[in-house]
């Protein structure tokens, strides 16, 4: 029965493992068809024009070859790249399409070469000479999954640890004596229990509980009882910190594989190593020479039988080598206490198959809510009892397959047997030490239970406590919330949910990250994280110049990870609510478990906090930790992008025409939060402001008062209303929000504790506006130009196409205002033809010939020039990005490649059109993480810089012609 159940648990795996399979065969090939090599390159899964530098047989006879980038002298390194040892690669003629010559596993990579071990070279048939030029092509990683294949339909017999023996330990627990005299009690818990148990334990590690703490105490006492363990993780990076744990420790270990990291500790456990400094290591050094040799005379060879005589000596030599290499191997492997490997390369068909079956007594699996389920199933197979260890509230397992993901293969071993058994085989470890308290307390009560606490070691630490930090606003509160909401800045609209991207959240994290560092934190201490790719990418065009040793990555690729400070960027702002990955628990529990002293979360709490959980998040950050509105960082985030402008620039365009011309420097009003009396901007007496409680209670008053405040200030003839500097954080976002509501300007000046917050009416800027406002003209349903009389051109515009940016926002006037209404009208007409008509360029021949029988020159060019006259106003004061309407002229983000200004959805170079220029700045910021981020090279559909350029070239032409044409009315009209 139980059996019958496993074969088809096991026949569902391999489909869904097929699944898998295509859906990463798929990606591979749908790269290689429509994405150039370079292309494939810049995104570090491809090495062009390399050489052999040097070869040479290594272990079961493989042949080890380098490569190096052609033409180097010694200088020379490898573009920066995804490839890492274990990795899958093809081998191909550089000039050759089609199949590779051979395929290989990468054994080495250093920053100038990469290392190959060859799989079966066709004897002789590869001629890997100096002079040739070659490229190396990630593959899909096909032993893997053979591997598993074949696992998969060997396993029909298995079923974990069979359920009748699950609670009923064998062993009595004896008191142990630790190894490691500073467990705490839920360590010693789960180390007693692991042990006694008979054939499973589960240990449920939140994040930084001392995990790996554990397991190594484990393994230690396994084997001081005599038991011989296997020792496995999904990843090898996670092996090698368990081989870097276990280093320091008596045991005997062995590492199979390839190991990520090349350092010391680990590289001197690893197979290779190992039978270096064993007996047969001549004998085997010796007889590779001699095949190296043999190998150097093939290629001299003058005739076929000289060459098949050499190549015959390599077979036999290889036959001796093989056997003498097990010999080794085997007796390394019997004699080592624990063997170290990946899930997938502790599989019975590598070297592990020379030990016979009974070896093992114990597996023990750690980050195993991170595997694949059938992976977890060849280590444990290999022997009678299994110890798994992970957290299944963090992200499981990464599946590129929709179907497959959704059908399981994304359920962990872990995660399904921990909710099948829960007490009978998990012990949870509870005392955590890596958070403040603070930034525990809301993990553990959503997803642990409430069972967790923090050790007295870290539950107060603070960013203050570090050395050289000083005592800030920001280094003092171990939780901070920067509140977009209602700051407009939106998500950029992108289809792809991999890749979303936030502007706006970019500059308020560039801020926070500065904040820190000029307080004394070191970026080194710092993270930033952000649950999409492209939030990611833009982050490090942002930041990386500034603050090299930063790290800037996505959930996922943080995940195991700590920083003393993590700033979190949740990018999703939008007025639908959608959260997208925001949505998955684990993701979120991830991102804000990976900060020791302090996590700041930048996110539209409007759009985020539709969802509870989420919103249970930004209620636990604004219930204990420091909240803070955009706002409050966006005037200064205005300046830096106006050059030479400063913050009299702030205000908008004249709304009101009516409008008095001078913005008197008139009576300034100063308000307290009781909104009485005149108080000093810096003050900190206001008794109602120190009075404030925390709780949410009191907001709602606070907000009438200051809406009151606001209400009698825009009735008043005041012009400036200042904010005491006693108001704190929550009070002052209340002002930024109300003030933006009512259409008032909003700054804060003044540093630290004296910063304040004044609110100003906004006026027109002209003070040469005409005194007596025209008569407006009403608006015409058909545009009358250019019969009807224009008192005058706007002078610099049409001889000067689209004026310089951050030059005139002084030509704005009330015509301006006019043919500005005109024009929203018109585009929005032409928006809604240009939707019918797209795609297409010839569609512009159209227009033209649907406008005939009007009169032909006069409409067609009086409609484009009313038109391209409000866009060069436009231009000026809205969003240089085709058909947005935003305002740029408080929140502006200026393109140092083409010096225009765009709002904060448009102004990233890839957005506007400015990509490729932005792409050559930033060539180093492809990652060398081994993270391929498959949609961040791809193209900008919105808009094609040539198309843009061409569109710009027309709109020039048309200007001057027109501007001509109009200077010849205008004198007609005067005569
Ligand atoms: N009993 C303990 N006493 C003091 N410090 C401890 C104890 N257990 C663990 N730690 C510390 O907590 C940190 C995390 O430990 P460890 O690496 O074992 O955790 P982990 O749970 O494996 O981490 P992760 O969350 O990355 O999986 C380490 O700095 C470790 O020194
Ligand atoms: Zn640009
Ligand atoms: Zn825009």
């Amino acid at each position: 029965m139980a059996a019958a159940m496993a074969a088809e648990a096991a026949e569902r795996h391999l489909g869904l493992l097929r699944d898998e399979r295509e859906a990463e065969l798929a990606q591979s090939r749908a790269w290689q068809e429509s994405v150039s090599l370079k292309e494939l390159q810049r995104r570090g899964v491809c090495l062009l024009k390399l050489q052999v530098s040097s070869q040479r047989t290594g272990l079961y006879g493989r042949l080890l070859v380098t490569f190096q980038p052609r033409k180097w002298d010694s200088d020379t390194e490898l573009p920066s790249n995804n490839f890492g040892p274990g990795d899958i690669v093809g081998l191909y003629e550089s000039a050759g399409q089609g199949d590779p010559l051979c395929t290989g596993v990468v054994t080495r990579v250093t920053p100038k070469a990469v290392t190959v071990a060859l799989e079966e070279p066709r004897d002789g048939e590869l001629a890997l000479d100096h002079e040739r030029s070659f490229r190396l092509l990630k593959l899909a990683n096909d032993v893997t999954y053979n591997r598993l294949k074949r696992f998969c339909s060997l396993s029909n017999g298995f079923g974990p640890a069979a359920e009748s023996s699950i609670d009923s330990p064998t062993v009595s627990p004896e008191p142990l004596e630790f190894f490691n005299a500073s467990l705490d009690e839920s360590q010693r818990e789960a180390v007693s229990f692991s042990l006694a148990q008979r054939e499973l334990a589960i240990i449920h590690g939140p994040p930084g509980t001392g995990k790996t703490t554990t397991l190594v105490e484990i393994i230690l006492q396994a084997v001081q009882q005599g038991l011989k363990v296997l020792c496995c993780a999904p990843s090898n990076v996670a092996v090698d910190n368990l081989v870097e744990r276990l280093a320091g420790c008596r045991a005997r270990l062995l590492r199979l594989g390839h190991p990520a990291r090349l350092l010391q500790p680990i590289q001197q456990h690893c197979l290779d190593a190992v039978l270096a400094r064993g007996d047969t290591a001549h004998i085997v050094a010796d007889i590779r020479r001699d095949i190296d040799h043999a190998w150097a005379k093939t290629k001299k060879a003058q005739d076929k039988g000289e060459r098949s005589h050499f190549l015959g000596e390599i077979k036999t030599l290889r036959k001796e080598l093989k056997e003498r290499e097990e010999a080794a191997m085997t007796a390394a492997l019997s004699q080592a206490s624990v063997v170290l490997a990946t899930n997938t390369g502790a599989s019975s068909d590598g070297p592990l198959k020379l030990l016979p079956e009974t070896h093992f007594d114990l597996v023990v699996i750690d980050e195993c809510a991170q595997a694949l389920e059938a992976s977890c199933w060849i280590p444990l197979l290999q022997a009678p009892k299994c110890i798994l260890a992970g957290d299944h509230k963090q992200l499981p397992p990464t599946i590129i397959s929709h179907r497959a993901a959704a059908e399981g293969l994304s359920l962990s071993l872990m995660e399904r047997l921990a909710e099948h058994y829960a007490e009978r085989a998990v012990r949870m470890l509870t005392v955590q030490y890596r958070m403040h308290r603070d930034i525990m307390e809301w993990a553990s009560s959503e997803l642990y239970g409430g069972r967790l606490s923090a050790h007295p070691s870290v539950a107060q630490h603070l960013l203050r406590d570090l050395p050289g930090v000083s005592s800030t606003e920001e280094t003092t509160t171990p939780l901070l919330l920067i509140d977009t909401a209602g700051c407009g800045l939106f998500e950029l609209e992108v289809e792809d949910e991999q890749s979303k991207g936030n502007p706006g959240e970019v500059q308020l994290v560039g801020m926070h990250v500065q904040a820190l560092v000029d307080a004394g934190v070191k970026a080194k201490d710092i993270a930033v994280v952000a649950p999409y790719n492209l939030q990611v990418d833009m982050l490090r065009q942002h930041l990386c110049h500034s603050h090299p040793e930063l790290e800037i990555k996505s959930v996922d690729g943080f995940q195991g990870r700590e920083k003393e400070a993590v700033i979190l960027s949740f990018v999703r702002s939008n007025r639908k609510g959608e959260v997208g990955f925001l949505a998955e628990e684990r993701r979120i529990n991830v991102a804000v478990t990976r900060a020791r002293r302090q996590v700041a979360v930048v996110c539209d709490s409007h759009t985020v906090g539709s969802r509870p959980f989420l919103r249970r998040l930004l209620d636990h950050l604004s219930q204990h930790g420091l909240v803070r509105s955009a706002f409050e960082y966006l005037d200064d985030l205005v300046p830096q992008n106006y050059p030479g402008e400063g913050r009299a620039q702030h205000q908008q365009g004249p709304k009101a025409p009516g409008h008095k011309a001078r913005p008197a420097p008139a009576g300034k009003l100063k308000a307290t939060a009781a909104g009485a009396g005149s108080q000093k901007p810096g003050a900190r007496s206001s008794p109602s402001a120190a009075g404030a409680g925390r709780d949410g209670s009191g907001s709602k008053e606070r907000g009438d008062r200051f809406r009151a405040m606001l209400v009698a200030f825009l009735e008043s003839s005041e012009v400036q209303l200042d904010f005491p500097a006693s108001l704190n954080s929550h009070e002052r976002m209340l002002v930024h929000v109300l003030a933006e509501e009512y259409g008032l300007q909003h700054l804060s000046s003044g540093e630290g504790r004296d910063r304040y917050i004044s609110v100003c009416k906004r006026l027109p800027k002209q003070p040469q506006l005409p005194s007596e406002p025209l008569p407006e003209p009403p608006v015409p349903s058909e545009p009358p130009l250019p019969s009807e009389p224009l008192p005058e051109p706007p002078p610099p515009l049409p001889s000067e196409p689209l004026p310089e940016p951050h030059q005139g926002s002084g030509k704005v006037d009330l015509k301006s205002l006019h043919l500005e209404r005109v024009q929203r009208e018109k585009s929005r007409r032409e928006e809604a033809a240009r939707k019918v008509q797209e795609p297409g360029r010839g569609s512009r021949k159209k227009d033209k010939s649907e406008a005939k029988g009007k009169p032909a020159i006069e409409s067609v060019a009086g409609e484009d020039f009313e038109a391209l006259i409000s866009a060069a106003i436009e231009a000026d004061r809205t969003c240089g990005f085709p058909r947005c309407k935003a305002s740029v002229t408080t929140l502006g983000q200026l393109c140092h490649h083409c010096q225009r200004l765009f709002c904060f959805s448009h102004h990233i170079p890839e957005v506007h059109g400015c990509g490729e220029k932005a792409k050559a700045h930033a060539r180093q910021r492809i990652s060398r993480e081994g993270i391929l981020y498959p949609r961040s090279g791809s193209k900008d559909k919105s808009l094609d810089p040539a198309k843009r350029a061409h569109l710009q070239r027309r709109l020039d032409k048309k200007l001057s012609e027109l501007t001509s044409q109009r200077k010849g009315k205008k004198k007609d009209k005067e005569k």
